[in-house]
């Protein structure tokens, strides 16, 4: 099933994550997505997450519609945590958005869905959307293990007062992220359909069909309008393509289409 035959109340997000890229100097390409994607902002949700260190210039230089997010919190609100960064912190810092359970977090920082939740209640608790990511390896997918290591990572990962306005869920292959491999639409569809019906479960009818759902790993330009045009992706998780201004308003542009 294609996405205009499904739920089209859901507006679709396109989320740019910088990952540790993106110095004060390098703020061009931020006003030119802003300035590119201003006709698309009513119909398409924009939000780009630079690191923590440019989330306010990001803030203060960037159209107010144009979302900006942060990519990873503590679950604390304050305390002895050097070098960390609450969800507080990130929304006095302009974030509205924060992506909790990355793969490269969970890999990269030994982020369990236990950790993840209890960053998905800080983000909540300080106001903030959080996008929680999930995936499965390689290994996981070729053994058969796919579905059921994502839903096990879509229960643990959340919490009961998930909502579709607090909460949007990202199915990110870990095999694709910054691979150039990107799953087929038929995976996509796969995989989204059957996260869609959990959530039904889990949240009820009403909250479980209005989550947003993004598909990262490896989307383009090339690649953009048949990934968006998959019933139930509600939009996309960009790396590697944010950190251009031309190619991430050509996304943009193709979820623009979409519609
Ligand atoms: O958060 C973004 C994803 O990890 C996808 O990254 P990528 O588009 O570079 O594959």
């Amino acid at each position: 099933m294609r996405r205009e035959e499904n739920n089209l109340a859901r507006k679709i997000l396109i989320a740019g994550n910088w990952k540790m890229n993106g110095l004060s100097g390098q703020l061009e390409e931020v006003r030119k997505i802003s300035e590119g994607c201003s006709a698309t902002m009513g119909e398409v949700d924009i939000l780009v997450c630079p690191p923590a260190t440019l989330l306010r210039t990001v803030r203060d230089a960037a159209h107010s519609d144009l979302l900006v997010g942060a990519q990873n919190c503590h679950a604390k609100e304050k305390g002895a945590h050097t070098g960390d960064i609450s969800a507080e912190m990130l929304r006095d810092a302009g974030a509205s958005h924060v992506i909790v359970g990355h793969s490269e977090r969970r890999a990269d920082h030994s982020e369990c869905c236990a950790t993840v939740r209890s960053k998905l209640v800080a983000a909540h608790r300080a106001g903030l959307v959080a996008i929680v990511c999930i995936g499965e390896t390689l290994e996981e997918r070729e053994a058969g293990e796919a579905l059921r290591v994502l839903e096990s990572q879509l229960e643990n990962s959340l919490h009961d007062d998930v909502t579709a306005g607090n909460t949007i869920i990202a199915y990110e292959p870990i095999w694709a992220i910054g691979t150039g491999k990107t799953a087929s639409a038929e995976d996509v569809a796969e995989v989204h359909s059957h996260l869609r019906r959990r959530l039904v479960e889990r949240f009820g009818q009403e909250t479980g069909t209005s989550l947003r759902l993004l598909y990262g790993g490896s989307v383009q330009p090339t690649n953009a309008a048949s990934l968006l045009s998959v019933a139930d992706v509600d939009g996309a998780l960009v790396g590697g393509a944010s950190l251009k201004a031309q190619d991430f308003l050509a996304i943009c542009e193709a979820a623009r289409n979409c519609r």
